[in-house]
């Protein structure tokens, strides 16, 4: 079902800040910005080599990523997978009696459809199914 580590979504509060971090003390360049309204986030993606670094500051108060580091703090808030099929790949962890967040896929950051997993039921990671066009 899964292909590969699509990104990892890192929850942060400053954007800009922590890019600065990446770019200038990493060395890993930002692609570019965008805000995702449905999600309530503005996000950076950063490939590094077959994957990216989605980083996500809220846009909102009351925005999962705002929730997510009110609880738990900034850091690791989710893994996306790339499939090839996300309708086909719904379909068979719903058949399996997987808790989804997403039952119909949703628009992610690049125009990806993305749909997102219970972390109850996946031993405690909230994980992002993703699929989209290029590598
Ligand atoms: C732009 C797009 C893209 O890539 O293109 C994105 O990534 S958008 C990325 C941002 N969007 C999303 O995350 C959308 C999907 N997320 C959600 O619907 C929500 O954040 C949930 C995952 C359902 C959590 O919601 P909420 O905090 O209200 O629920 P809750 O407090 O009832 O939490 C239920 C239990 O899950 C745990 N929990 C909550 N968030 C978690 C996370 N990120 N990773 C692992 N566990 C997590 C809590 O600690 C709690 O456990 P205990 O009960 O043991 O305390
Ligand atoms: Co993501």
């Amino acid at each position: 079902m899964v292909k590969k580590i699509d990104h990892i979504g890192i929850a942060v509060k400053n954007l800009d800040e922590t890019l600065k971090f990446y770019e200038e003390v990493l060395g890993i360049k930002s692609v570019g910005t965008e805000v995702v309204e449905e999600q309530k986030v503005k996000v950076a993606f950063l490939p590094i080599g077959d994957t990216e670094i989605e980083l996500l500051e809220s846009t909102e108060e009351d925005g999962p990523i705002a929730k997510f580091i009110e609880k738990r703090g900034e850091g690791i808030q989710h893994i996306a997978y790339r499939v090839d099929d996300i309708d086909k790949a719904i379909g068979e962890l719903k058949e399996k009696g997987i808790r989804l967040i997403d039952e119909k896929p949703r628009y992610g950051a690049g125009g990806a459809k993305i749909a997102f997993l219970h972390p109850k039921s996946t031993f405690g990671v909230l994980i992002e199914l993703c699929e989209r066009e290029e590598n």
